[in-house]
């Protein structure tokens, strides 16, 4: 049943189209600048144009969604923070005082929130999505930290987001989220799915200090051990069901989603980017349509931008989450369109282009 879904999604995207990045290509050579002297602004339009395919985009409509969800691996003590804190910030998202609410309010971004696993109620009228799958994931250091069905269900959440963010005409969007324990499962995912050593991977999350790293470092371990040693290379779906988390499954079914429906979806931090590398490992033509926003504190997320061969458009040293980085980047890219659309050419303008 998983494998199907994640079928259909594979066969059904198609990678952005070719001819229009190269006809995006030649009207930037019409605009009056020096060639190629926007730099990667240039590459971002461009990339922009191939995946909505019309010769000038439509009017940029920006969404991020916060997925948030528990992890039972909390249980060996791998975070900062206490689990209720997912639930409390989950409210302040909601009452617009966290990072995120400040910065889609300032850059004119819509925002959701997704309850798909938090371990804790909200009362029905709180304006907010109401997915809970499970109440938490499964702590991976005992067992797999989701069953099948629950894999599926969190998967079709972020698909359903992915498609209602397409309905309501969104077109640059971000996936987020907000997860106590989540780097974690960030870190053993990236491991598994680059075969670097669990060091290399992992960081100080929400601001551990060494000895608990290396603590989390030997519950990450162990855990991939107790899934997947002496087996055979496990596919990225087993890889998420086992090692990743509820929100990490959402935010791969919205970016495969996304990319099927033809929406640029920036890439926030090391949580959102790993959901992003089991999607492009599942389905390689989602990578056409990511845009890294920016690149994490966290060391795993500079190993996951390379592996995706993606570059990042800041480097602020951030280690949030929440989708605030790929919100921040967002007017970059909005700007990066708006020249495409609304510079003059040299023929319009009457200006003289290069003399060869
Ligand atoms: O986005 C990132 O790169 C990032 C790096 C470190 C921490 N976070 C956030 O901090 C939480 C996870 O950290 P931890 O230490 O509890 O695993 C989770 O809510 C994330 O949104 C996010
Ligand atoms: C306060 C706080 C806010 C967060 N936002 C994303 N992860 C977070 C973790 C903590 C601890």
């Amino acid at each position: 049943m998983i494998h199907a879904v994640a079928a259909n999604l594979r066969t059904d995207i198609a990678p952005p189209s070719e001819p229009w990045r190269v006809k995006a290509r030649a009207h930037l050579d019409t605009l009056t600048k020096p060639l190629g002297s926007l730099g990667r602004l240039e590459d971002i339009a461009a990339q922009f144009i191939a995946i909505r395919q019309a010769r000038f985009a439509d009017p940029v409509s920006k969404a991020v969604y916060v997925f948030a969800a528990d992890h039972g691996v909390t249980a060996e003590k791998v975070s900062a923070y206490p689990s209720e804190v997912t639930r409390q910030m989950v409210l302040n998202f909601l009452a617009g005082g966290a990072a995120i609410n400040v910065l889609s309010r300032l850059h004119n971004v819509a925002l959701q929130v997704i309850d798909v696993g938090v371990d804790g109620d909200f009362d029905p009228a709180t304006p907010l999505v109401h997915a809970k799958v499970r109440r938490g994931s499964r702590n991976m250091h005992a067992e797999p930290a989701m069953a099948h069905d629950e894999l599926l269900e969190a998967l079709t959440v972020g698909i359903r987001m992915a498609e209602e963010a397409a309905a309501s005409g969104h077109n640059l969007v971000a996936p987020g989220e907000m997860g106590i324990g989540n780097t974690t499962a960030a870190s053993a995912i990236t491991a598994a799915l680059t075969g670097r050593p669990v060091p290399e991977v992992t960081g100080l999350g929400t601001g551990i200090d060494i000895p608990a790293r290396e603590h989390k470092i030997r519950i990450i371990e162990e855990s991939l051990a107790l899934h997947f040693k002496g087996r055979e290379a496990a596919s990225p779906l087993e890889i998420l069901g086992h090692v990743g988390g509820l929100e990490i499954a959402a935010i791969t079914g919205f970016i495969l989603a996304a990319a099927r429906t033809h929406l640029a979806v920036v890439c926030d931090g090391f949580i959102a980017t790993a959901a992003a590398a089991i999607a492009v490992s599942i389905a390689p033509a989602a990578a056409g349509y990511l845009i890294a926003g920016h690149q994490s504190r966290e060391p795993g997320h500079a190993i996951l931008l390379a592996h995706l061969n993606l570059q990042p458009i800041l480097q602020l040293d951030m280690r949030l989450g929440e989708g605030t980085g790929a919100v921040l980047a967002m007017p970059v890219i909005e700007s990066a369109i708006a020249l495409y659309r609304d510079m003059a050419t040299f023929t319009s303008a009457g200006v003289s282009e290069a003399a060869q």
